[in-house]
């Protein structure tokens, strides 16, 4: 059986999500979503410009791809609800990505404004991927709201410092019966393996890619990490011990 991630109806054969932001110019997308075997492309609608197709940014990601316009700027419920109207109104489909962030300095998220968001938004047929804090709680609203994934940070916005939200995350997968897409903070293709492992269902990166010295080159690194950390999670990872256990066994040899 093909190992497919389902969301929105959607069967996804890859699990790396893939942000747009940051890229040195918008050219070199159409390239790094290859690389990256991208199915999904999460834009700003604040860079979608549909007087001049050359500036959207839209215009560089594939065909075939969902392009997933995420609701960045957006400081409250209303503001993030406003956007995704316009987004499916410009023609974007229905798939949306909450982003409701009142932090300048850490970017961290409003898990209560982005409950709110979802609320509506699923309420209007809307495909909604809230970015959020790892909390139980939170999650679960957004769940009960109607969220088809929920999409935990593994450290701040472009820090590229992995998953240092781990535990957290590992309780959502536990707990909740939606995917769980680690987004935001993966700062190396080993830190995707980390979260795949962990059992996440994908991952969204943007920075580690965009601003790397080769984003081609490592955008296809994130691709390998994500596939070789979801088959260590599918192979079912031995048990960790505290102890020694020899390979092979050693009675006869060592004085009991
Ligand atoms: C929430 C948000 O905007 C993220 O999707 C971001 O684009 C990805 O985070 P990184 O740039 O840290 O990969």
């Amino acid at each position: 059986m093909k190992d497919v991630l389902e969301i929105g109806g959607q069967l996804l054969q890859s699990r790396l999500f893939l942000g747009t932001g940051k890229f040195s110019a918008n050219a070199v997308i159409p390239e790094v979503v290859a690389a990256c075997g991208a199915q999904v492309v999460t834009v700003a609608l604040r860079r979608i410009d549909l007087q001049y197709p050359e500036e959207n940014v839209a215009s560089y990601i594939p065909q075939g791809c969902i392009i997933m316009p995420n609701t960045s700027g957006a400081r409250n419920a209303a503001e993030a609800v406003r956007i995704a109207r316009l987004a499916q109104a410009a023609g974007y489909g229905n798939w949306i990505k909450v982003e409701v962030i009142a932090d300048n300095r850490y970017l961290l998220p409003d898990n209560y404004e982005t409950i709110k968001t979802t609320e509506t938004l699923a309420a209007e047929g809307f495909i909604v991927l809230p970015y959020m804090s790892p909390d139980l709680a939170a999650a679960k609203r957004m769940v009960e709201a109607g969220a088809a994934a929920v999409m935990p940070l593994g450290a701040p916005i472009g820090s590229n410092r992995g998953l240092k939200t781990k535990e957290l995350i590992r309780i959502l997968i536990e707990e909740l019966p939606v995917p769980v897409i680690v987004d935001a903070g993966l700062g190396r293709p080993s830190e995707a393996a980390e979260a795949m492992e962990l059992g996440a269902a994908a991952v969204l990166v943007n920075t580690a890619i965009a601003t790397a010295g080769e984003p081609v080159l490592m955008g296809s690194a994130f691709r390998q990490a994500v596939e070789a950390g979801r088959k260590g999670y599918l192979a079912r990872p031995g048990a960790i011990r505290r102890e020694g256990t020899a390979s092979s066994p050693l009675t006869g040899f060592l004085q009991e």
